[in-house]
């Protein structure tokens, strides 16, 4: 197996103790960190296959975006400026419908080139034809936890057909790719999904003994419509289904009352916050700093690039940071080690593998990004957590690690076809009926 140690470099942690070890070094073999400390004085006897001087540059772990909707990239800029509701049944769904097993393929390769390049090393991501996704991210060198959504508004057989495929597509890929995907079991949302359909699909992840991910609380009118149709809100109604007896992942949890927060904290509901995504479709700002308050764990999701419109994480983790301080009226809301946790640690644990990803350590996965720390916002070179959470941009990721092999190096893509990725994706988007 290949040893490889990067070396003098500012090596961000984000451990326990949250260590940034100045003129450090950070080595893997193989798949797995060997080495995180400061850098040896002497390789010559050490056995390395290569050594690369980072200059200074800052070393983390990758970031982690637990939402998306990859294929969905072929949809940016098509319907900007509109409420959830109306956006989904009038613009997305529509469009969606006319997919094929190619527009998905495309989508998600545009997604996985923006992803790579702006330091996402682990996606989620519920979507149609996801033998595509999956394909692509074996392909791409990617880590992803993968859902085939299901959306119930339709025929019983129809239901019964995703369910099925779903199952297929779970036992198919999970642990696959040298256990880089993962996959989950994805009731659309509470709205979209009859009560008798989430709990088929709870049976089915108990079966398989998968977690669950799905939309909840996402905008007072789904709260509203959930409190009409079952007399509960989306929390209450899916505790009272079962759904929170499995491990959960929801995204948005924008619309909570201090209860709900409780029984989420109590079932260790895992919590993506999509804030650009909240705030594009006006669905509200959720409540973070009460979340992070009562033990919730709360990762960083984009959402798709229909909604966002990027999938550069470095925006959710700076808004994360500073918008929260601002509603709140509160300057230390959100500081920017917790919203770098946010982006990594808690993003681990968002796709239940904080055993083996979200901080370097030595034993986890070599999942790893470098930026270029020699530029003007990177100076004067102190507070590298400061740094990378206010002033840093996709755009300075230089490298990208997965699983110890370099996806992108030096701003290079390695594994992907950029050119006709970007060329199919705009052929798949001009055969849609708009
Ligand atoms: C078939 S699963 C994916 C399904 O989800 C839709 N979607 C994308 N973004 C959102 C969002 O913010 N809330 C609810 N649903 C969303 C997407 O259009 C797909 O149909
Ligand atoms: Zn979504």
């Amino acid at each position: 197996m290949k040893k490889t140690i990067l070396i003098h470099a500012t090596v961000i942690t984000v451990n326990d103790k949250n260590e940034v070890i100045h003129d450090g070094a950070v080595a893997f073999e193989g798949d797995k960190i060997t080495y995180v400390g400061p850098t040896p004085e002497d390789l010559t006897d050490a056995g390395y296959d290569e050594v690369i001087d980072q200059k200074g540059d800052f070393i983390l772990p990758g970031l982690i975006n637990t939402h998306g909707h990859a294929g969905m990239s072929l949809l940016r800029g098509y319907a900007d400026d509109l409420p959830l509701q109306q956006w989904l049944e009038e613009k997305m769904w529509p469009l969606e419908a006319q997919f094929t097993a190619d527009s998905v393929k495309w989508g998600t390769q545009l997604s996985l080139i923006e992803m790579i390049r702006t330091g996402t090393t682990t996606f989620v991501d519920m979507y149609d034809h996801m033998d595509e996704v999956a394909k692509a991210v074996e392909a791409s060198g990617m880590r992803a936890r993968l859902c085939r959504g299901m959306i119930g508004l339709c025929s019983e057989e129809e239901r019964q057909t995703k369910l099925a495929d779903a199952t297929a597509f779970a036992k198919e890929w999970h642990n696959q790719a040298d256990g880089r995907i993962t996959v989950m079991m994805a009731p659309h949302a509470p709205y979209t999904c009859s009560p008798e359909f989430i709990t088929q699909i709870i049976e089915k992840a108990d079966e398989l003994s998968l977690p669950l991910h799905i939309h909840m609380s996402e905008t007072a009118w789904e709260v509203g419509q959930n409190e009409k149709d079952y007399g509960l809100r989306p929390v209450a109604h899916l505790e009272k289904l079962g759904m929170f007896n499995r491990p959960t992942l929801v995204a948005h949890a924008v619309h909570l009352t201090d209860e709900e927060i409780d029984i989420l904290a109590k079932y260790k509901v895992r919590v993506s916050h999509n804030v650009v995504s909240n705030l594009k479709l006006a669905s509200g700002v959720a409540p973070v700093p009460k979340m992070l308050a009562k033990g919730v764990s709360v990762s960083l999701g984009t959402d798709s690039s229909a909604s966002n419109n990027n999938l550069n994480l470095f925006e959710e983790l700076k808004l994360a940071a500073i918008l929260h301080k601002g509603v709140n009226n509160d300057p230390v809301a959100v500081p920017a080690e917790e919203a770098l946790r946010m982006a990594t640690r808690y993003g681990a644990d968002g796709v239940f593998q904080s055993d083996t990803l979200g901080s370097i350590e030595v034993g986890k996965q070599a999942d790893l990004i470098v930026l270029d720390s020699h530029q003007a916002h990177f100076h004067p070179a102190h507070e590298p957590i400061s740094h990378v959470v206010y002033a840093a941009n996709g755009r300075d990721v230089k490298d990208t690690i997965v699983a110890g092999k370099f996806l992108m190096r030096n701003h290079k893509l390695l594994t992907i076809d950029e050119e006709r990725a970007i060329y199919e994706a705009n052929r798949m988007f001009q055969k849609l009926k708009r």
